[in-house]
């Protein structure tokens, strides 16, 4: 089976620590995504989990048994890496077999199992092409393919698409998502790409430092981000970030003031703070508005940048009121420009409060 327990968890090198002591549960043919900045320490997880590193301290369980000692090979396991990590002079075929081989199944057992996973990844007109006649996407395959052939319990896969073009990545994300709906598998990946984890998990693991700052399904972690941390780092273009102090709280609704005396309505709870309190206001391009004329709790800023994608339009807007450039997506016939004076609208009911302590504030 493949569920995985991780209990406090805990990886360092020398002095360095690197995974802080994770709790974590994975049921069996869930697909997790871990993401994180560079650093945060997904790989290292990962890599703990595959057996390539040793447990500094913790525990991992893979189908209810202990696997701190075992080694990579027993735990039921296959990987896939970003370089492929194909060998250059064996065939596709040769390439897909080679662990069968190692581990002693019959010809006709390696056969079958090639071709299975041949069929599913539509690489049989390959098979008796050396790795260098293959393009990346078509390498990336096969290296997906030396995976299924030995059906493992657990996929694991470390930034398998970074190396393939946009246009690729996206199609090769969509053969993830089928294949594993096809094998029901559970498959662990990790990515530093956001779209990736928002379209393939079923949960996303958000690792920063070490930590887990937050697990949940990607709606969960984009509507109800748990701290300032994620609500930053879940979402393309990232959340507007305010500075504001509190002016008033009541049930389910607080008055803030902006740093140039705009005082806006958001729906947070933040009873049981003081007046005056330092928080910062979240939120997301898709919900500013942006008008030609002020209108009640509006913020007057200018366009310094309008792009035009088409179907939807990006502003760039400075305002007094923020000190960092705040981002607006707008519908494409909203007729600002670049220069041109704006008023920003907050929903109320769109708008998120974090305390001090980073923590979001209670939401209606
Ligand atoms: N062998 C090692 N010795 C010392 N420090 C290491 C070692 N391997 C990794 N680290 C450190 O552990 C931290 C986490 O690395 P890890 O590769 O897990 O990060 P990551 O989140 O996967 O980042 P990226 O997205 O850049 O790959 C980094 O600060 C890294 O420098």
């Amino acid at each position: 089976m493949g569920d995985l327990q991780i209990k406090a968890l805990k990886k360092a090198y020398g002095d360095v620590k690197v995974l802080q002591g994770l709790d974590l549960e994975i049921q069996d043919g869930e697909f997790v995504v871990f993401v994180g900045p560079s650093g945060c320490g997904k790989s290292t997880l990962l890599r703990c989990i595959a057996g390539l590193e040793e447990i500094t301290e913790g525990e991992l369980r893979i189908g209810g048994k202990v696997m701190n000692d075992v080694p990579p090979s027993k735990r039921g396991i296959a990987m896939v890496f970003q370089s492929y990590a194909l060998y250059p002079h064996m065939t596709v075929a040769e390439n897909m077999a080679f662990g069968l081989k190692l581990a002693g199944a019959s010809k006709q057992e390696i056969a079958a199992a090639v071709a299975r996973a041949a069929a599913i990844l539509q690489i049989e007109p390959l098979l008796e092409r050396k790795p260098k006649a293959l393009s990346g996407g078509q390498r990336q395959r096969v290296a997906i393919g030396r995976a299924i052939v030995r059906k493992p319990d657990v996929f694991l896969f470390d930034e398998p698409l970074s190396n393939l073009d946009a246009a690729l990545r996206v199609q090769m994300r969509v053969e993830l998502s089928k294949l594993h709906q096809e094998l029901k598998t559970t498959m662990i990946y990790v990515t530093h790409d956001q779209v990736e984890a928002m379209t393939l998990a079923h949960r996303i693991v958000v690792i920063n430092r070490g930590v887990i700052e937050q697990v949940g399904s990607p709606l969960e972690l984009y509507h109800q981000p748990a701290n300032l941390f994620v609500a930053g780092f879940i979402g393309s273009p990232r959340m507007n970030f305010l500075p504001c102090t509190l002016v008033s709280a009541e049930a389910g609704a607080a008055w803030v003031a902006l740093s140039d005396g705009t005082r806006l309505h958001v729906a947070a709870d933040a009873r049981g703070l003081a007046e005056g309190t330092p928080l910062t206001l979240g939120i997301r391009p898709e919900h500013l508005v942006a008008a030609t004329e002020p209108g009640p709790e509006t913020a007057a800023g200018r366009i310094q940048v309008a792009e035009h994608l088409g179907d939807i339009t990006y502003f760039y807007v400075d305002a007094p009121c923020c000190p960092e450039t705040l981002t607006v997506k707008a519908n494409p016939d909203n007729p600002l420009a670049t220069g041109s004076s704006a008023f920003i609208a907050f929903p109320a009911e769109h708008g998120y409060l974090f305390g001090q302590d980073g923590r979001t504030l209670p939401r209606p």
